[in-house]
């Protein structure tokens, strides 16, 4: 009787809880994303730390929505470190790809571009790694049918890549390519971590997508 007294407790009391993924290359702003949604989303907290330093490791927060756990992994992203990244696929039931705007050219691949006698725009930045990057991800098996949400990062600053460029640009021909993964759910966002400015979309995005997908990626009862 007892036991299944706290069993029915339990059941009664427990949430859901889904592991999202932040990743992106180094200083794309996935530390200062991960501060702006622990402010916002656990206002006991601490205020957010918005002097970061590039992650070494891990930092983990989980954030309490009225229906389930977000449990968020925040991951470094220097060259070294990107090999651990597939550590993280099997277990994660969202991904968050965050982009910086602002170092990534005019946000369009070499093969888009119109030839460098006519053209004026400025070298494309970081954008070719960051397509590799992003396809060497969707292609793991690990990660395969996970909801993907892309951010266009530094969306404050003035030199920043307008996001239907870089939809245009880079996800859809990441997406078109060879190199996608399958079907997955996606999105591209703008978004400010240093201001705040689209944070709680992108995390309500995730909170719909990972519902959806429960079937495929469960959550973990907690
Ligand atoms: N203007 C502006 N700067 C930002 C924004 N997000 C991050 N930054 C700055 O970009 C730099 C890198 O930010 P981090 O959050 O540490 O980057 P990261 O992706 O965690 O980097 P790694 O840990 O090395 O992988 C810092 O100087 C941030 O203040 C933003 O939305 N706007
Ligand atoms: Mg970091």
């Amino acid at each position: 009787m007892y036991h299944l007294a706290k069993g029915l407790y339990r059941l009664a009391t427990s949430k859901e809880e889904y592991s999202v993924l932040l990743l992106g290359l180094d200083n794309a702003g996935k530390t200062t994303f991960h501060e702006q949604v622990k402010s916002i989303f656990l206002p006991d907290g601490p205020p957010p730390n918005l002097r970061t330093v590039p992650t070494v490791g891990q930092n983990v927060s989980t954030i309490v929505l009225p229906d389930m756990y977000l449990k968020l992994w925040d991951v470094g992203g220097q060259l070294s470190l990107r090999r651990l990244w597939q550590s993280y696929y099997a277990s994660c039931h969202a991904i968050v790809f965050i982009l910086d705007s602002t170092d990534i050219g005019d946000g369009r691949t070499k093969k888009h571009r119109p030839s460098p006698s006519t053209s004026t725009a400025p070298p494309s930045g970081r954008l070719e790694e960051c397509r590799l990057v992003l396809e060497d991800v969707l292609q793991n098996s690990e990660a395969e049918g996970v909801p993907l949400l892309i951010l266009a990062n530094k969306q404050d600053r003035e030199d920043c890549v307008e996001v239907v460029r870089i939809k245009e640009g880079l996800v859809k021909r990441v997406f078109e390519g060879e190199k996608a993964g399958g079907i997955r759910d996606s999105r591209v966002l703008p978004v400010s971590a240093l201001t705040g400015t689209g944070v709680t979309e992108a995390v309500d995005w995730v909170r719909s997508r990972v519902k959806w997908n429960k079937e495929s990626r469960p959550p973990v009862m907690r």
